[in-house]
């Protein structure tokens, strides 16, 4: 065993009550030397949890063809259903199902304007599962103001105070999430190898909530380089750390590297949930003034799978361009019909598979 973490940490938010001071200081740990941590007590109820759970599942068993009406090759926000085996990680199909959502919000763009403001706009509903857009919206209401929350105690944690962060954040703005289906192997053919999702990073967004639904299958790299297990901790969210937020705080909170493996045979498929914090799109995005005794902390010798992002040069110039070809490059077909010209511009080649990260 190597001398990193072995697991994840598990910070109890309700001692925000009774000893803040020595939470803040678990959360520093985990945010500088980990980069991933369960929260419980953290205020969104099992049985929000287990309705949109079970929306999800009540989405993915429709008909392929019903499925299809909500794609997003109909999205130029690139929200809607992805088919099984449409993304590629590390040159490798993921083997998942998905549907992308955010707060509903109407398409500011047009002709004329910033391509990026695009990036905003309305969800795709489903016309066929009852229930689905109220309960789907209740989960994005809650974890949006979980979020909210841990990015303030992130930015106390790491010496900011509590509003530290508010200025990469408009009021208002899109955060997308998604809901996730992972295939057993026995549902799958052998040529699909069993990779969920592939090694990555979570790309520009602050923090990441991630909601198992079902069963374990996270694996999370530790800074020595090995896989960590991350297991089904009931009722808990796994929070990790997005490169947005690793570039605004100096890399004193790690954006860790994670993959999912498909689940075993006759375990059935696995559901997850996840809601990504976003930063604004709309201006230059300089790091934030983190306190030298916090920065003096930062671990040297970080081993990960995964070397910078694409397009990072990008980011911190032009962050709403960054999130564009970035969503581009995961769903070249969407950006083939809606964003020819920004392709060309960026050279990215609208012929290949579908690869984000
Ligand atoms: O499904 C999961 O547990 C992780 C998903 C994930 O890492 C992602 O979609 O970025
Ligand atoms: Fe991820």
């Amino acid at each position: 065993m190597g001398d990193d973490f072995q697991s994840l940490p598990v910070l109890d938010l309700s001692r925000l009550e009774t000893d803040k001071e020595a939470l803040l200081a678990e959360l520093r740990h985990a945010l500088i030397h980990v980069g991933f941590f369960y929260i419980v007590n953290h205020g969104v109820t099992k049985d929000l949890m287990d309705a949109t759970t079970s929306k999800a599942i009540d989405f993915f068993d429709q008909d392929l063809d019903a499925k299809l009406t909500v794609d997003k090759i109909y999205s130029p926000t690139f929200l809607g259903y992805s088919t099984q085996g449409n993304e590629i990680t590390k040159n490798k199909k993921d083997n998942r199902e998905q549907y992308d959502f955010a707060n509903d919000l109407p398409d500011p763009w047009s002709p004329g304007k910033p391509e990026f403001l695009r990036l905003t706009g309305p969800n795709l509903w489903p016309a066929d599962v009852p229930g689905f857009k109220d309960t789907i919206g209740s989960f994005w209401t809650a974890a949006h103001g979980l979020a909210e929350r841990l990015v303030s105690l992130t930015s106390e944690a790491l010496g900011l105070g509590p509003n530290g962060l508010d200025d990469y954040v408009v009021k208002g703005q899109q955060h997308r999430a998604k809901l996730i289906k992972y295939p057993a192997v026995d549902a799958l053919s052998p040529v699909d190898g069993t990779q969920g999702v592939g090694a990555h990073r979570d790309t520009a967004n602050l923090i990441t909530l991630l909601y198992q639904a079902n069963m374990g299958g996270l694996e999370v790299q530790n800074h020595a380089g090995e896989w960590i297990n991350a297991p089904l901790k009931e009722g808990a969210f796994i929070v990790n750390i997005g490169t947005g937020l690793e570039y605004l705080v100096h890399e004193t909170a790690i954006a860790t590297t994670h993959r999912v493996t498909n689940p075993p045979a006759g375990k059935g498929p696995r559901y997850s949930i996840a809601y990504f914090h976003g930063t604004r799109l709309d201006t230059v995005l300089r790091p934030a003034n983190v306190p030298d005794e916090v920065l003096a902390q930062k671990p040297t010798n970080v081993v990960t799978d995964t070397k910078g992002f694409q397009y990072a040069q990008l980011y911190a110039e032009d962050p709403g361009t960054y999130a564009l070809v970035n969503r581009m490059s995961s769903h070249r077909d969407v950006a083939a019909k809606f964003y020819p010209a920004v392709a060309k511009a960026h050279g990215m080649d609208l012929n290949i598979g579908n690869s984000g990260y």
